[in-house]
């Protein structure tokens, strides 16, 4: 399905944010990994949330669900033998369960996203797993991948953090079930640093003993501990509700945004940030951000790796701000579901911004008076090239067409419905 986004001066409404998807895949596993029952209130619902649930069931958890609940009773340090799992396209889901696939004898990751996941780079953790006992089998990094465990030894233990921080949290989720006590140490860079944070505070809900160091590049993590069952309640979702609160700014408007709370441990919560010294008119208070955009933004610059999931959002704000907008420290974008700065860019040099890329940069010149659109975007598999250039489409002067728009749906299914409730000239075509 390909969505065509039609020029659009007025945004005004308010609509309920969606569910994390960080904390909803998180929950889910940590629910897996307790012997007893939890409970998931508000989890989201998308294609990444589904994977974690099939995944999870497949290994042996039972899963019930309504519309506002899961509940869900684990399977501990014992999961089920399974020949197969498949993660979709989803990243974190992939990585969080190869540390829990090594607790068994045998299993393999199929690829069904050839185009996406299936050329983003594991090694890292391929190598820290490989240096705990655990035998797998790749295709130079890459899925499809089988994973021969059975009983992973704990101990020291390293892994490099400049290519994905989910390499990092996979260890944190499953070292506190191994027999031996495990100090983890990482290596060079820790990109997304921030999303440890989320981990770590997981971790601790769930009852389970981390010791951190304060840069976060050290771990002691005792063994043999229980998860204990809790009743988690899932937050509003920063990195989707990005895209909507770039759609206020670039545009006239009045929206409201609930369910954002100020002090989430989100990284992309720094959007708020962003757009307010972007100059655009906002206001954030009891989880209630508001935006009265005049659609005139002015430049900045910005460490894109404290908002990782938001930058592409930003970066569709900046194509309109007066000057030249920088994003540094991005490089590990090129990693997610497409090359987030080559591939992202080619559509919207295509849309018709003015944008310029360095290896871990992301440089905007803006155009304050639109850009021309009349185009078809190649939508490279990725919800967030979709949602962020969506916004790019809203003040374009010809409307453009981003083909297979349907892929919104791994993180944010509803977003295109958010956008129309709030006026949004958006259209659904075969
Ligand atoms: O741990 C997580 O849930 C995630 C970590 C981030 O990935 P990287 O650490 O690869 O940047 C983020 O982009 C992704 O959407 C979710
Ligand atoms: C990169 C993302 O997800 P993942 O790494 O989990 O596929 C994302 O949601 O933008």
């Amino acid at each position: 399905m390909d969505i065509i986004v039609t020029p659009t001066g007025r945004l005004q409404g308010e609509i309920q944010a969606l569910s994390s998807k960080n904390y909803t895949t998180r929950y889910l596993l940590v629910a897996a990994l307790t012997e007893g029952t939890s409970t998931i209130l508000y989890p989201a619902h998308s294609e990444d949330g589904e994977a974690m649930r099939r995944c999870i069931r497949d290994l042996g958890a039972v899963v019930e669900e309504d519309e506002e609940k899961i509940v869900i009773t684990g399977f501990g340090r014992n999961p089920r033998p399974v020949k197969e799992l498949d993660v979709g396209n989803a990243g974190a889901v992939l990585r969080f369960l190869m540390s829990v696939a090594a607790l068994l004898d045998e299993v393999t990751f199929v690829n069904t996203y050839p185009q996406s996941l299936g050329k983003r780079p594991h090694d890292d953790l391929i190598t820290a797993l490989q240096s705990m006992g655990v035998r797998i089998e790749h295709q130079n990094g890459r899925l499809p991948m089988t994973i021969r465990g059975g009983s992973p030894r704990g101990g020291k233990i390293q892994v490099s953090g400049s290519v994905s921080s989910q390499f990092l949290s996979s260890l944190l989720f499953v070292t506190p079930l191994l027999d031996e006590d495990s100090e983890i140490e990482v290596l060079h860079d820790l990109k997304s640093k921030v999303v440890i944070g989320q981990t770590l505070e997981v971790l601790a809900q769930a009852g389970i003993v981390v010791e951190a160091s304060e840069d976060l590049m050290h771990y002691r993590i005792p063994g043999r501990q229980k998860y204990k069952a809790q009743t988690y309640t899932v937050q509003g979702d920063y990195p989707g509700s990005a895209a909507i609160l770039a759609a206020a700014s670039v545009t006239e408007s009045d929206v409201v945004v609930h369910r954002l709370m100020e002090h989430s441990k989100q990284g992309e919560r720094a959007v708020v940030d962003v757009l307010r010294a972007m100059n655009v008119p906002l206001t954030h208070e009891n989880g209630i951000v508001h935006v009265k955009g005049n659609a005139r933004l002015i430049a900045g610059e910005f460490d894109g790796d404290e908002f990782t999931d938001g930058v592409l959002a930003m970066v569709a704000a900046a194509v309109f701000a007066e000057g030249t907008s920088r994003f540094y420290n991005v490089e590990n974008l090129r990693y997610k579901e497409c090359d987030r700065i080559t591939d992202y860019l080619t559509e919207l040099r295509k849309a018709g911004a003015n944008v310029e890329e360095k290896q871990d940069e992301i440089i905007v010149h803006g155009r304050p008076d639109g850009v021309e659109g009349g185009v078809e975007i190649d939508a490279h598999f990725d919800h967030r090239v979709i949602m962020a250039l969506t916004v790019v489409g809203l003040r374009a002067k010809q409307p453009i067409r981003i083909k297979d728009a349907h892929h919104v749906a791994k993180s944010y299914p509803q977003y295109f419905d958010h956008l129309m409730s709030l006026g949004a000239n958006v259209q659904w075509v075969e």
